[in-house]
């Protein structure tokens, strides 16, 4: 029978008497795409740092498959095996690119270093796989000894996915990954990331306030308010048939188009 790629029980942290999420479990199945959607302060990138292991709950647990089958509680890894999931097993996208790429190295470097960490040390290699992902995220070869410095906040994301997916994560988390975009630039990433999702069939937990996101990504969606999770399902049965009065008036201000 499969296993849950990720299983996460009654998690809860608190930022002294703030909560900052309380009671959250779900699992999320291998290939699964799972947004998390809710308002401004609703918990959301508290609960995405606390399952990928960045911030340390009050209370509850994660759980991850590891490669070798076995089920982990990840508090229990040390440092050690933390970083290792971290920087092989894992992707993490951030909303500023600057925070997920190194902004004085060149762009192969940048995808380069994260197959070094999985052991790959021959140069050519290294940069033919650097060339191959910079094509697969739509930067043109001829830019792979530029800086990101030098690039459009488009590319700056494109690199920034490329540098996640080149080790071949299962799992990839992802906070607000068009948010910083402009409108125009948004739908060109989304779509590559959606090819990119479906091609290597990746599991990914996708932190978004915008609805639209999270229709076009995941399959399965939660909404939270006030730290909690207040409805949970098929992201279509949730946008379409809305429960919840909160996910009700979430779904009302999406402006029509
Ligand atoms: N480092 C912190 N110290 C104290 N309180 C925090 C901290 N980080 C978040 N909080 C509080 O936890 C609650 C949830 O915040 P969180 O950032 O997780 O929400 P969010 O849904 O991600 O919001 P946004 O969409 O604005 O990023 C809020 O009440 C917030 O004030």
């Amino acid at each position: 029978m499969e296993t849950p790629l990720l299983q996460v029980r009654d998690l809860e942290k608190r930022y002294g008497s703030r909560v900052g999420c309380i009671g959250v479990s779900f699992d999320l199945w291998p290939g699964e795409v799972l947004a998390i959607v809710g308002e401004s302060g609703s918990g959301k990138t508290t609960l995405l740092s606390c399952i990928s292991a960045r911030l340390e709950p009050t209370a509850g647990s994660v759980s991850y498959a590891m490669r070798d089958g076995v089920t982990r509680n990840l508090a229990t890894l040390t440092e050690a095996e933390r970083r290792l999931l971290m920087r092989t097993d894992w992707g993490f996208v951030h909303q500023n690119p600057a925070d997920g790429l190194r902004m004085r190295v060149s762009a192969g470097a940048n995808v380069g270093e994260r197959l070094m960490a999985v052991g790959q040390r021959h140069y050519g290699t290294l940069r033919e796989t650097a060339q191959d992902w910079l094509g697969r995220v739509e930067i043109a070869g001829s830019r792979i000894d530029d800086r990101p410095t030098e690039f459009s906040g488009g590319m700056r994301q494109r690199l920034q996915i490329a540098r996640n997916l080149v080790t071949h994560p299962r799992l990839v988390f992802m906070d607000e990954p068009t948010g910083g975009l402009d409108v125009s630039v948004q739908a060109r990433v989304l779509d590559l990331l959606r090819g990119l999702v479906a091609d290597l069939g990746l599991s990914v937990i996708i932190v978004t306030h915008d609805l639209a996101v999270a229709r076009l990504l995941s399959q399965r969606m939660i909404v939270m308010k006030e730290g909690r999770v207040v409805e949970e399902g098929l992201t279509d049965r949730v946008l379409d048939d809305p429960h919840h009065p909160y996910t009700q008036l979430l779904v009302a201000s999406i402006p029509e188009s």
